[in-house]
């Protein structure tokens, strides 16, 4: 029987000390769309796709030394799928070199979209500058123009800024100041509040936001006059839990009334009408069941609610190998018209490679994590999601699209002061 598998890399962080561990829900997700993709007998007729996976820990080096393991070891490898920005800069700016595509199910830093270093990358993770166009939509909705930053000093956030800047000087929106901070945010909120800020823009990972909400609440930087940004990914009871073990000196009720009314934008990875049929034949709710059962299964306490780290990207895993399913099978049809198959591509082959760029390049297909299409740089397009902190539980206010410009506004916004917060002191002239 001629050999007709189809291997491809995979490199999941499972565990480690930093960063993303989502290959613990990544894996298991990925494993079912190829069961899915090797059941369909319209796809990659008679060849089957084969997953060889490995742990990169978030950690870039040993990303670097398994991709090394994979290509220097039988069998030849066409793609490969990785997770984490570190690792996937790290897989990326290489893979060029053995002309083979990287499809990123989770690496949302902006420094990826950049085709001049990473000729070969697409991701199905949505970039976080995916954020940035909805904030401004939101600003004008409400009418600021005047608005301040507090940043983490991270990459991932430093280049979302960079981006959001360009935002507000493309729609005329003044940034009275930028401030940003290591790991404690005390100087930084302090500043907030001697420019003035009202409508203030915050990125961080969850620990600083635990810091910043409680230097909020000192500095009274919250209610009537004030409206925050946050980022929508952190778990829901994010500004209440953990307060002992990271020394955070605000008491549960202080941070509650500190985070009361804040904003918050996301990608939105899972499709939203769970009624709607996908590639799959499966609904993302029918895809939510059969990911729970397989993590039941690799013994994680669904029921308990604990998820794995990578539930909520796990989408993104799934919807990459059908990507890479539905590629390879359209350049299978091209290169059978020259007698040829993707048996023939070996590293050296640039010619087999453009084709598998340009197929990966065209895809267009509704998957369990909603339209999946990239950008010119290999960008995820993906919808975001607005929520509001009302009482302690986070409402959906509405959706972006950002191709689109179409905002779906749901007006279940609610504000402390009963009305729009103004983004300066509004001066009353005594008549
Ligand atoms: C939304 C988040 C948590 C952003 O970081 C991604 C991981 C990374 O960019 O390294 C995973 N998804």
């Amino acid at each position: 029987r001629p050999d007709n598998d189809l291997h491809i890399g995979g490199i999941f962080p499972m565990e480690g000390e930093g960063g993303w561990q989502g290959g613990q829900a990544c894996m298991p997700a990925a494993e079912l769309a190829l069961a899915d993709v090797n059941a369909r007998s319209d796809l990659l007729s008679g060849f089957k796709l084969l997953l060889h996976s490995n742990d990169s820990k978030c950690e870039p080096g040993l990303g670097a030394s398994v991709m090394y393991n994979l290509l220097y070891n039988p069998p030849q490898k066409l793609l490969l799928l990785a997770g984490c920005s570190t690792v996937c800069t790290t897989v990326a700016e290489a893979a060029k070199m053995w002309n083979l595509m990287v499809l990123c199910y989770g690496a949302s830093s902006p420094a990826l979209s950049d085709r001049a270093r990473f000729p070969t990358l697409f991701r199905t993770h949505p970039s976080a500058t995916v954020h940035n166009p909805t904030r401004i939509k939101l600003m004008q909705k409400f009418g600021w123009s005047r608005i301040a930053i507090l940043q983490q000093a991270e990459e991932v956030f430093i280049s979302t800024v960079d981006d959001l800047e360009a935002h507000c000087k493309k729609s005329g929106i003044e940034i009275v100041t930028r401030q940003s901070f290591l790991s404690d945010p005390s100087d930084a909120v302090r500043n907030l509040r001697r420019q003035d800020a009202r409508v203030i823009v915050g990125l961080f990972y969850v620990v600083a936001a635990r810091r910043v909400l409680c230097e909020v609440y000192k500095h009274r930087l919250y209610g009537k006059s004030y409206v925050w940004f946050f980022i929508g990914w952190y778990e829901d009871n994010w500004f209440e839990t953990n307060l002992e073990r990271e020394g955070i000196d605000c008491t549960v009720e202080q941070m509650r009334e500190a985070a009361e009314g804040h904003l918050t934008t996301e990608a939105l990875m899972w499709n939203q009408n769970a009624n709607q049929t996908t590639i799959s034949g499966m609904t993302s709710e029918d895809f939510r069941s059969r990911l729970n059962e397989a993590l039941r299964e690799a013994g994680y306490d669904i029921d308990g609610e604990r998820f794995p780290e990578g539930y909520q990207e796990a989408p993104l895993a799934y919807d990459a190998v059908w990507a890479v399913a539905l590629a390879f099978n359209k350049t299978m049809e091209k290169l059978e018209k020259n007698g040829l198959s993707l048996k023939n591509f070996t590293y050296t082959n640039k010619k087999i490679a453009d084709d598998i760029y340009e197929a990966i390049n065209s895809t267009s297909f509704l998957g369990v994590s909603g339209l999946v299409a990239f950008s010119s740089q290999g960008d995820r397009i993906a919808l975001t999601q607005i929520e509001q902190l009302s009482n302690n539980h986070y409402v959906k206010l509405g959706y972006y699209d950002t191709q689109a410009d179409n905002l779906t506004w749901l007006d279940k916004e609610q504000w402390v002061g009963g009305k729009v917060p103004p983004d300066r002191t509004v001066v009353v002239n005594e008549l």
